[in-house]
């Protein structure tokens, strides 16, 4: 449970009643130290694993600006140990499908946005965004049975954890280059980010489909509060508004004998229909900011919690034929009609008993025929073809398995009596100096144990790490996009800029991290390598020698390593990864606010020219730069040299040294 205390002061300034104490009980509750692991654990994870099963499942955040939902489903860009709910699912859902080997598995992403009640593709992959508007817009459409459908929303395969990561890291960048100042994305629209998954286990006619919506919601602060007017109020109407029907819905749900429930006031309780009141397991996670002034926030947050907890779903698994499947059984039925018509026999699938007493005796005769050109002749019929065949299939089989184990005997017999003669020659050898037994606990290794390796997990996967790593991925391709177009003295401002913002710390450390794990990744594959070759060679010499125990121990304890150090290499690769993308986030977030930065100092510098202002005393060396006449270029070079002495200033350093970099240095521009 938890409680909130309302100071006597606060409660007689905002809250009406004079209530100081406000008691909520949840399904869990997590302090400011908890680690993103226990929340995926305790939240996500039971969520997974229903989905796993063909259940539709939903987790959604809600809460104010800044308390954290947007860490608590996507994660932090800083470090590795910080990514979210998404991230860590899609490991966790991955690692599932690659365990289990008895369905085929389909996975798909999709990523919403939603913005003033307009649906927006995050993974439209034919649009370069640079404005949320260059996105594909999605609409709403429903079907006679009232099923909600997504128009222009595209589902991206992604077969591994590593499409699924690109995507993620593919939208949420997207969704960072859209936003303007106005629109701070994260704050003021709702996402979607969706799994969804199908399966099917082979040679069966039903096909399981399920989804995991995990959804970051807009801001939830009241709009009185916030004080904001003109476009403001109107884009934090229509977020309230979504909200606040969202909150209807969720009235409406926890009231008894309600026939109508408000879904399609909003595009976000639309899509959201099934988590809400239908057929989903759904977990609602709600953040807070412990902060003094959002009290009343944090308790309406709580309210609107506990009133979501009253809500019953009805989850059932989503299961349908495959349409395929009743495509085909028709056309079959239709060809049985035509032959019947042309043969002027009704055929049945199955062979009577008297067909199949006929055609025994005809394969008994044939089989029993020394006559090397005899003929089996059963007639065009593919029922009693068939039948012959499998018969045949058996015959054989039962001989072959005859000769086997006659020659199996043979051999047997062989191998215990070299095996005796390697034994006495070393137990004489043992007895001779220090009387050991080893050998007579030999028989305990299994056979199943000196298989070659590369039997249970594959070497092709290490050699694609060290290619899959170096791979361009499709967010590098963004940020190279950009850095193709800097002029030179653009570049130079860009590389000063970048000295001296918020982040370089980041980039920087991730930067360190990333080396380091590439050098152990590379130290790793060299002795996986090594390992492999001297396992390689023991099971052959275990093989030669017919069996020798000591041997054949050593290449188990090899391969128990060589497993180990696999396991390693595989997580190796997924940190790497993540941290590359992370790093190639915090890269285009830098080159946006540089470009910001930019087109502020070039207009406010026209500015100046234009009003015939002087320049500052800092620019007084500014006469001795050729200027080109051109008047943008002109207001290049000048805002560049203001953001020089800008930065000299601030750091209140020489001009030949920029000083050094701190965590707030963004407010230095
Ligand atoms: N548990 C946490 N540990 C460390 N940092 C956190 C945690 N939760 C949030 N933060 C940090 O607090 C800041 C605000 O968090 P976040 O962006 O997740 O809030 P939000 O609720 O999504 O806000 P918005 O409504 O604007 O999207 C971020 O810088 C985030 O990194």
């Amino acid at each position: 449970s938890l409680e909130i205390i309302v100071p006597r002061d606060l409660a007689d300034g905002f809250v009406n009643n004079k209530r100081e104490s406000y008691k909520f009980k949840f399904q869990k509750i997590f302090d400011q130290e908890a680690k993103q692991d226990v929340v995926f654990d305790s939240v996500a994870k039971p969520v997974a694993e229903c989905v796993l099963a063909g259940y539709n499942g939903t987790i959604f955040a809600y809460g104010q600006t800044g308390s954290g939902k947007t860490f608590t489903i996507t994660g932090g860009a800083e470090c590795y140990s910080d990514r979210g709910i998404i991230p860590r699912t899609l490991s966790y859902i991955f690692d599932q499908l690659q365990k289990d080997s008895s369905k085929v598995y389909t996975t798909h992403v999709s990523y919403l946005e939603i913005y003033n009640e307009c649906g927006y593709d995050l993974l439209d992959s034919r649009h370069e965004a640079s404005r949320l508007e260059d996105l594909t817009k999605v609409t709403i459409m429903e079907d006679p049975d009232q099923n909600i459908h997504l128009k222009n929303l595209s589902l991206q395969q992604a077969t591994n954890e590593e499409e699924a990561l690109n995507l993620l890291f593919l939208g949420d960048t997207n969704r960072m280059i859209a936003e303007t100042p106005m629109n701070q994305a994260s704050t003021r629209s709702h996402c979607i980010f969706t799994i969804h998954i199908s399966s099917k286990e082979p040679g069966s006619a039903t096909i399981r489909h399920s989804k995991l919506h995990l959804v970051d919601l807009a801001g939830s602060e009241r709009v009185a509060k916030t004080g904001v007017g003109g476009h403001l109020l109107t884009e934090a109407k229509y977020i309230n508004l979504s909200l606040h029907y969202l909150e209807q819905v969720i009235i409406a749900l926890a009231e008894k004998n309600r026939s109508h429930i408000p879904y399609r006031n909003s595009m976000m309780t639309s899509v959201l229909r099934d988590s809400l009141g239908g057929n989903c397991m759904t977990t609602m996670i709600a953040t807070l900011s412990i902060d003094k002034r959002n009290i009343d926030e944090s308790i309406s947050t709580c309210r609107f919690a506990q009133r979501v907890a009253l809500i019953k779903n009805e989850a059932v698994l989503n299961e349908e034929i495959d349409p395929r499947l009743v495509r085909l059984k028709k056309e079959i039925q239709e060809l049985k009609d035509e032959l019947a018509l042309v043969t002027g026999k009704q055929r049945t699938s199955e062979l009577s008993q008297e067909e199949l007493l006929q055609l025994d005796e005809l394969i008994e005769a044939f089989l029993e025929d020394n006559e090397p050109d005899s003929i089996l002749d059963v007639g065009a019929d593919m029922r009693k073809i068939k039948y012959c065949f499998i018969h045949l299939k058996v015959f054989l089989l039962n001989s072959l398995k005859i000769s086997l184990m006659y020659l199996t005997d043979i051999l047997v017999n062989m191998l215990k009596k070299e095996k005796k003669k390697a034994q006495d020659a070393l137990f004489h050898l043992n007895a001779a100096s220090a009387g050991s037994t080893v050998l007579e606990q030999s028989h305990s290794v299994n056979l199943e144990e000196r298989k070659s390796p590369s039997s249970s997990f594959s070497l092709k996967e290490a050699k694609d790490f060290s290619s899959s790593v170096h791979k361009l991925t499709l967010l590098s391709r963004k940020t190279g996009q950009y850095r193709g177009k800097m002029s030179l003295g653009y570049q130079e401002a860009f590389e000063v800029f970048k000295r001296d913002h918020a982040d370089s710390i980041t980039i920087e450390d991730n930067n360190q991290l990333l080396k380091q794990r590439f050098a152990e990744a590379k130290c790793l594959g060299e002795k996986l390598n090594e390992v492999r070759n001297k396992i390689s060679e023991y099971i052959l010499a275990s093989f030669y020698l017919l069996a020798d125990e000591i041997t054949a121990f050593r290449g188990y304890g090899k391969r128990f390593y060589y497993k180990t150090m696999f396991n390693r290499l595989k997580e190796l690769k997924v940190e790497i990864e993540h941290l590359q993308l992370l790093m190639e986030k915090v890269m285009v977030k830098l080159q946006k606010d540089f470009e910001i930065w930019w087109s502020e100092e070039a207009i406010n510098l026209q500015t100046l020219s234009q009003h015939s202002i002087h320049l500052p005393s800092c620019f007084t060396h500014c006469s001795s730069i050729p200027l080109t006449g051109d008047s943008q270029a002109d207001a290049d070079i000048l805002a560049f040299i203001k953001a020089r002495q800008n930065i000299l200033q601030k750091k209140g350093k020489s001009c030949q040294k920029i000083g050094s970099q701190t965590k707030t240095s963004s407010t230095v521009f």
